[in-house]
């Protein structure tokens, strides 16, 4: 099948590339033509595991073309998938402005049938303002050309997303129109060859599906991080507490850890888009609400630590910072918790050394030459002279390091771990001050 993507970020580039890899031939389009340049001398924008190697795959295979030629990229494909961004308004609604161009655009220079396919985050009611978009062109160019709107929300988590796309738990198909349907089932068999994921219901279901998965899993964290802040206070462990209600196979132990708050560039929005979308429907979502205040509250915890440890004012200080990505196996810094305490420390007076396996060069850019923030080559670098070590990301290498060779470096044996990475009582032993989430 001939499969156009419209927005080559990270959910664009792994849709496409995967929908390569299996047979399609696919062109991705982008209105960033440093991104598209760069993809056409063979490099890749992101870190994703297994991305690149599979891009140029496909590439040679002549199976994966990048373009920023609107005209050309619609003609490309029946299917046209929307996987433009959308970020938050000022008021925490989605932007759909994004999502309304790709449409557009699809309207002005479509020829034949096409099925227009919502891969993007987008609120409830979101394909009816791109069927309407099409229409509108349409009229305007005074053809009229049939074409069909479908949802299709995308499940996959950054640092796992050629595994999570390639095996897919699920796949929601919203449409309420046959041929779509059938398109989409061909599309996606090649993922489901042991058993049916293929999940079809109508558009708006589909929609809300989407930030529902994203609320209840944030609803997961934001349980966890509260009754951390209680284990505490009440001298119980919160990692036995976790594996206590984890093997209850009606709970489970999935994203049942706690940490310094979710971050990155889905739930902190899509909790807030679906906030508004309810209060524009003067619904109150009063389990929602809360975890966004929780979380709020949590990316503060550590912060708290640090001050609780060497006062309000930091001036002077240096600290290590251990992880800079919003989860380990990504560059991606969106909503990333590092953001939120490295400017805390900065505020309070403090400088950071922060070291992270790649996120470096996100970092630089976010900051540019801000005098505050140096870098370190290695974990073990980062900690020279430092009078703490602060560990936002949970990066493998950080997870069994030499404690005596880290306690030679930092000017003061102090471990505020933001991820719980290591056994209290080792730390301590090796002597340690140590303050992790939620034990004792
Ligand atoms: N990142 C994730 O893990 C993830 C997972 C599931 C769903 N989502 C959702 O998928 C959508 C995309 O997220 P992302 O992280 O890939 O974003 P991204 O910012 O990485 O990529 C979006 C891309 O779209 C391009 N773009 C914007 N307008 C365009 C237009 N009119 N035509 C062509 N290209 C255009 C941008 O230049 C950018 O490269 C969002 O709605 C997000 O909520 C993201
Ligand atoms: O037990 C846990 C699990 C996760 N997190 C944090 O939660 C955030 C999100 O993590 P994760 O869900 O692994 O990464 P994302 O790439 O943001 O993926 C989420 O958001 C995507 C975009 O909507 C969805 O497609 C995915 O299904 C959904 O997991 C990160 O800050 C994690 O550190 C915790 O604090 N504790």
């Amino acid at each position: 099948m001939k499969i156009t993507i419209i927005g080559t970020g990270y959910v664009g580039l792994v849709t496409g590339t995967c929908l390569a890899e299996v047979g399609n031939e696919v062109m991705c389009l982008d209105v960033d033509t440093r991104k598209i340049e760069l993809l056409n001398r063979g490099g890749i924008p992101i870190y994703e595991p297994g991305l690149e190697d599979l891009v140029k795959r496909n590439v040679a295979a002549g199976r994966l073309h990048f373009t920023t030629d609107v005209a050309k990229s619609v003609a490309f494909g029946q299917v046209q998938f929307i996987a433009v961004g959308t970020p938050p308004d000022e008021d925490g609604s989605a932007d759909l402005q994004y999502v309304v161009a790709a449409a557009r655009n699809i309207g002005r220079y479509m020829d034949d049938y096409k099925v227009i396919v919502d891969k993007s985050t987008v609120p409830v009611g979101t394909a009816d303002k791109v069927r309407a978009a099409v229409r509108e062109q349409l009229a305007r160019r005074g053809v009229d050309i049939p074409f069909s709107v479908a949802s299709n929300p995308e499940f996959l988590k950054e640092g796992a997303a050629v595994e999570d796309f390639m095996r897919p738990d699920r796949i929601v198909i919203g449409t309420d129109d046959a041929r779509a349907l059938e398109i989409m089932r061909t599309i996606y068999a090649p993922f489901q060859r042991n058993h049916e994921r293929l999940i079809a219901m109508d558009i708006r279901s589909a929609e809300l599906t989407k930030y529902a998965a994203n609320a209840m899993l944030a609803t997961r964290i934001s349980f966890m991080n509260e009754l951390a802040l209680l284990a505490e206070k009440l001298g119980a462990d919160i990692e036995h507490v976790r594996q206590g209600i984890g093997s209850d196979p009606r709970i489970g132990y999935h994203f049942l850890y706690p940490g310094v708050g979710y971050g990155g560039s889905c739930f902190p929005k899509d909790v807030q888009a679906l906030q508004r979308t309810a209060a524009e429907h003067g619904v109150t979502l009063r389990v929602i609400n809360a975890v966004e205040q929780a979380n709020e509250h949590q990316k503060q915890v550590l912060l708290n630590k640090i001050k609780g440890r060497f006062g309000d004012d930091l001036s002077g200080r240096r600290f290590a910072l251990w992880g800079l990505a919003f989860k380990p196996n990504t560059d991606d810094m969106r909503e990333a918790p590092s953001r939120v305490i490295m400017e805390g420390l900065w505020r309070a007076g403090a400088t950071v050394r922060a070291y992270d396996p790649v996120a470096m060069h996100e970092a630089r850019r976010i900051y540019g030459d801000e005098p505050r923030l140096a870098y370190a080559d290695s974990p073990m670098e980062a900690l020279d002279g430092a009078d703490a070590l602060v560990i936002v990301t949970e990066w493998k290498v950080f997870r069994s390091p030499d404690f005596d060779a880290m306690r030679a470096r930092l000017q003061q044996p102090v471990i505020f771990d933001g991820r719980n990475l290591y056994e209290p009582k080792v730390v301590r032993e090796a002597g340690f001050e140590y303050f992790p989430i939620g034990r004792h």
